[in-house]
């Protein structure tokens, strides 16, 4: 039987189609499916890669067929920096992630855990209200801000540490992190030539930069060995910090917007990345085993063949439908879906919502001397995530 193999771009010899990844793989990869269709193979370096682009074929890959696709590529980046695949996102599918992930969506991302810790969003979320409204009428870096609020949520959910009144240097720390982002997210030379890669990785100085990551982050984790329970048995206590709204005041009012954001900025845009484990079948194409998958989750969002001006931020598409994120809307995938689709929905919304009603409902927010809302430069980033390339700097003004 001759194998029927996905279209495919045409390829060079040795870089088969590496060459047309582009800084912003998620846009490179969204032109060429409108050229080649919905599934494509291409070759980067040694690696066959299946690239997704429909709500269709990536029903097909996260639901009908999901347990032939469910474990991860191993890539350099990844494999370092989760101490070699000790965590449970990028680990290869099997007894080790099963029992991880049923630990962890029991006990840690569970409604009652998430609930449990609606404390420490709150005095967060009110700390950061407070150190916003010095800024009142002055320019503000918000990014850096928003930043800061998650670094201090997850470090208190996570480690139990207390940022709490510190003047840490979130510049530098988020420095580091948006280091680790793009090292998850970016392939090496090693990952497309397993055999002679590591000598380029050497020479580009990639190696370097990643044990610069590596130690970095290892360094944040020795100082983060408190008790966890005891901190947060401690904070419960502390009455201070209580915003004004709750999660279920805000979820109708803002619900709207928070989809459209997640379905034009989706920021894992090509999920991480997964890998075939047994040969099948996807559209009568053959898949073979270890053949990468990305499924282009920010080309399903922006397809006219699902959203109508899908390019517009319209928060109203979503008032009459039930579209929902969860993973059964395959037009909708910020959190990508199936046994590997996101365990973490609960705790980010829940962080995202309450952020971003206070910041509504506390100030009142206009750009910097004379611009225009057309000034913001939205050009991206791109790693595991994508994020903006310069911080989004606006004025707080304060409700009186
Ligand atoms: C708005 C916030 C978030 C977004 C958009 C998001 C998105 C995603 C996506 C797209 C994936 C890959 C899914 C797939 O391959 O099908 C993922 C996996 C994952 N997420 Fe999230 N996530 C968010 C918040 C969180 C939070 C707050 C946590 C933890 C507290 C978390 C923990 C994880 C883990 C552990 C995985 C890997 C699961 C596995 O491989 O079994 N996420 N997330």
């Amino acid at each position: 039987n001759t194998p029927c193999n996905p279209p495919s771009p045409p390829k060079l010899p040795i870089i088969g189609n590496l060459h047309q990844l582009g800084s912003l793989p998620h846009r490179s990869l969204q032109k060429l499916s409108n050229k080649y269709g919905p599934i494509m193979l291409m070759q980067f370096g040694s690696k066959p890669t299946l690239i997704i682009s429909s709500a269709d074929t990536a029903r097909e890959v996260l639901k009908t067929q999901d347990l032939n696709f469910c474990t991860r590529a191993s890539l350099v980046g990844p494999k370092r920096l989760s101490y070699n695949f000790r965590d449970f996102a990028f680990t290869p599918y099997g007894e080790y992630w099963r029992e991880m992930r049923r630990i962890c969506v029991l006990e840690l991302f569970s409604s009652k855990r998430v609930q449990s810790f609606e404390f420490v969003r709150e005095e967060e979320v009110a700390y950061l209200m407070k150190s916003i409204s010095e800024f009142s009428s002055s320019p503000l870096n918000l990014t850096q801000k928003l930043f800061s609020l998650t670094d201090r949520i997850t470090s208190r959910i996570t480690f139990g540490k207390n940022n709490q009144g510190k003047d840490y240097d979130i510049g530098k720390f988020q420095e580091v992190v948006y280091e680790a982002m793009d090292m998850l997210g970016s392939f090496t030379a090693t990952d497309f030539f397993p055999y002679f890669g590591w000598i380029i990785d050497v020479f580009t100085g990639f190696n370097n930069r990643l044990e610069k990551c590596f130690t970095a982050f290892d360094n944040l984790y020795q100082q983060s060995r408190e008790d966890i329970i005891d901190v947060l048995l401690g904070l419960r206590t502390d009455e201070s910090g209580a915003t004004r709204l709750t999660i279920s005041h805000i979820k109708g009012i803002l619900m709207m917007v928070v989809k459209e954001t997640l379905r034009l900025h989706a920021p894992a845009i090509l999920l991480i990345p997964r890998e075939c484990m047994n040969h099948c079948k996807i559209n009568g194409y053959d898949i073979y085993p270890k053949t990468r998958v990305l499924v282009n989750v920010w080309a399903i969002g922006r397809s006219g063949e699902y959203w109508e001006n899908p390019e517009d931020f319209i928060p109203e598409r979503f008032m009459d439908n039930d579209i929902d994120f969860r993973g059964q809307d395959f037009d909708f995938l910020p959190f990508g879906s199936g046994r590997r689709g996101c365990p973490g929905i609960n705790m980010g919304l829940a962080t995202v919502e309450l952020g971003l009603a206070n910041l509504l409902y506390c100030f009142n927010w206009e750009l910097p001397n004379g611009m225009n809302k057309e000034d913001i430069n939205m050009d991206e980033l791109a790693g595991i995530t994508v994020h903006k390339k310069t911080p989004l700097v606006v004025v707080p003004i304060k409700y009186v």
